[in-house]
């Protein structure tokens, strides 16, 4: 029997040939059946029903405003990199941060502020390299600043809400807030944003200015090298897909239960880290679903966890 679970977006996703739409008095395009699998980083995943990557704030309130009159379901996209997509794609509306990039280092205050689609990496690079220290631990995590945000994304003891003093986040009628971490109440890989429908525009963290670039640049280098020593950052995937329960990690209890190799069709349960799923070439969303699955499965019959994803399952997926 082949039964279908669905995740996050409600609704079907709509069968019709690709158009394009352009609002009025801004030149925002709004394409129909855009594919997703080269936006995330797990490269799987059906079309979008719809598509948008708005260049400002301002397209945003245009594009958010459409999606209310026409009555779309919308699903926020940064990096991709921590998400599955179905096969069969999403409906509604989706919309990517890509464009709203921009970063600010105020070297009076330390205080740097990031465009929801600036690369996380990229600014710990780059706040390495003047020789501010806040954001060693981020290299080597593919996201976006808004993802950080929504996710409280985080490595070596620390994570975005160590750092982060306030966030600009637009409302689905599309008024703007300004939310602090105490606003977002951040635990571990969670926080308030996530399952919303509220749009981080962009953030504001304070780091610390004036220290030896060198140094800096060697403790992030370092933590980028434990990285790649530890992780497979070789084949496509989304990370950690599950929360570490604690006090155990989920990568240890998922090798202790022997499914380190274990494959459904393309996707396997890495060798080098069990807690990574890697894409090791056409794998489909929904192998990698019921790879989940098998994994929550075996490891609650050995352990009596259900592990948690953290990964963001959206769209509908078979179970046979
Ligand atoms: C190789 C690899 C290594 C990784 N290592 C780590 C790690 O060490 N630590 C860690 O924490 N994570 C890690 N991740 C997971 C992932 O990079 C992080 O969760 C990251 O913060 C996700 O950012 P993103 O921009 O890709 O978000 P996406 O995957 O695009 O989205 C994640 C969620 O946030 C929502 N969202 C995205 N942008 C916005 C926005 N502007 N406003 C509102 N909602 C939004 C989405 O709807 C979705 O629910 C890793 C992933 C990979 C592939
Ligand atoms: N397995 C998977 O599914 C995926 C894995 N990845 C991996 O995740 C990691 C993060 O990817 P990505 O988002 O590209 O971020 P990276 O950390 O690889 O690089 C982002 C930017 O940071 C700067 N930078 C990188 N290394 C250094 C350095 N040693 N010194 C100074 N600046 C540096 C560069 O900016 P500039 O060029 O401006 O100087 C670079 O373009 C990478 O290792 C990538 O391979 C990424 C996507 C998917
Ligand atoms: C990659 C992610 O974040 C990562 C982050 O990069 C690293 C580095 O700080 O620490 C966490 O991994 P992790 O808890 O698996 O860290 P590791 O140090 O690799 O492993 C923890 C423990 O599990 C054991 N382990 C790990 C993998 C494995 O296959 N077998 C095993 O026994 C390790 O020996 C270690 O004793 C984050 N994962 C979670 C779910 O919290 C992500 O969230 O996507």
């Amino acid at each position: 029997m082949v039964m279908t679970l669905s995740y996050d977006s409600p609704g079907q996703t709509n069968c019709h040939r690709s158009r394009c739409i352009a609002l009025p008095e801004t030149d925002c395009l709004i394409q129909s059946l855009v594919p997703l699998t080269t936006l995330t980083s797990f490269r799987v995943g059906g079309p979008a029903e719809w598509y948008v990557a708005p260049k400002g704030v301002e397209q945003l309130q245009e594009t958010l405003s459409w999606a209310n009159t026409e009555g779309l379901p919308i699903t926020l996209l940064g990096a991709g990199s921590n998400l599955l997509i179905s096969d069969q794609g999403l409906p509604g509306l989706v919309i990517a941060t890509r464009h709203l990039r921009h970063t600010q280092f105020d070297v009076e205050t330390g205080l740097v502020t990031a465009g929801a689609g600036s690369s996380l990496p990229r600014l710990a690079w780059k706040a390495a390299r003047l020789g501010w220290r806040g954001l060693e631990w981020a290299v080597g995590i593919p996201g976006t600043i808004g993802g950080a945000v929504v996710m409280n994304a985080g490595a070596h003891r620390s994570c975005t809400a160590d750092i982060l003093v306030n966030t600009h986040v637009l409302s689905r009628a599309g008024e703007l807030q300004l939310l602090t971490p105490k606003d977002l109440a951040y635990r571990y890989r969670t926080s308030v944003l996530q399952g919303g429908d509220r749009f981080v525009t962009q953030a504001t963290f304070q780091l610390e200015p004036g220290h030896d670039p060198q140094k800096v640049l060697a403790d992030t280098t370092a933590h980028f090298n434990h990285r790649r020593d530890n992780q497979p950052y070789h084949l496509p995937s989304c990370g950690s897909v599950f929360r570490n329960p604690g006090p155990k990690a989920a990568g240890w209890l998922i090798e202790q239960t022997g499914l380190k190799g274990y494959t459904i069709g393309q996707a396997q349960v890495a060798e080098r880290h069990a807690n990574f799923i890697l894409n090791c070439g056409g794998a489909t969303a929904n192998d990698i679903f019921l790879l989940i699955r098998h994994i929550q499965e075996q490891v609650e019959r050995r352990w009596s966890f259900l592990l948690e994803p953290e990964v963001k399952i959206m769209g509908e997926f078979q179970v046979c």
